[in-house]
């Protein structure tokens, strides 16, 4: 993986991912507003949807824009099995997956996303100790909306992390302000219902992360 996300103006920017989409016309408009990269989410959650369906949501997206399965739980060989069906570019798991799980998936030759929330003081926040191309640091309840305290993680986390956990286009400046990541991440703070993403949301999350100042080199998309 080489390259670095660049806006419009050719400027460094925050990289964001936008989460939980479903709809064509909401995948369309994360493209549209410049995500750098979009979820589906696979696992168990009100955003679920099959593989199937995720890879026909994947196949209308450019490839400069990473198409991420989120998983949370399921054994390596089932993230291999639903991601090769999704064909998505990108695997991220939650929760306390050991560095076994992603070992074992390294010859999927997608780039991989740890995730899980900061934890106790002695939780391992570098991007890259599990061999993780990006590390995501969350609430206690992933995909909840809750916001949390970003700013205890300030300075814990290094390399190429993203924030996610009850952000919205209203608070995104605040919330990166106090953590300072290198990417954001949102789900519940796009929707206007559990699982209903909206298209003005997602366009102006992304227009507000995308005003905020990098904080380090960017990840390229599928490339
Ligand atoms: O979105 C979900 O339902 C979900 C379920 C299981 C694991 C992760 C999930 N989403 C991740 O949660 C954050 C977004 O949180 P929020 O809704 O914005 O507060 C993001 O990392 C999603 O990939």
């Amino acid at each position: 993986m080489t390259g670095v996300a660049f806006s419009a103006s050719g400027m460094r920017h925050m990289y964001v991912k936008i989460c939980g989409l479903r709809e064509p016309e909401h995948v369309e408009a994360a493209v549209e507003a410049g995500a750098d990269a979009i979820g589906f989410v696979l696992t168990r959650s009100p955003r679920r949807i099959t593989p199937a369906r995720a890879r026909e949501l994947a196949s209308a997206v450019p490839p400069h824009v990473l198409t991420v399965a989120v998983f949370a739980g399921e054994t390596p060989d089932e993230v291999r099995a639903a991601t090769l069906e999704a064909g998505v570019r990108a695997v991220q798991l939650h929760g306390d997956h050991p560095h076994d799980d992603f070992t074992a998936l390294k010859d999927l030759g997608v780039t991989l996303i740890r995730a899980g929330a900061a934890g106790a003081e002695d939780r391992d926040l570098r991007c890259g100790a599990f061999d993780e191309d990006l590390l995501i640091v969350d609430a206690p309840r992933p995909g909840s909306g809750e916001p949390w305290d970003w700013a205890a993680v300030r300075g814990r986390p290094e390399g190429r992390w993203m924030l996610a956990g009850g952000l919205d286009p209203s608070n995104v400046a605040e919330a990166v302000a106090a953590a300072r990541p290198w990417g954001v991440d949102v789900s519940s703070g796009v929707e206007v219902a559990s699982g209903v993403k909206d298209t003005a949301l997602i366009r102006s999350f992304v227009a507000a992360a995308h005003a905020l100042p990098a904080t380090a080199p960017g990840l390229p998309a599928n490339g």
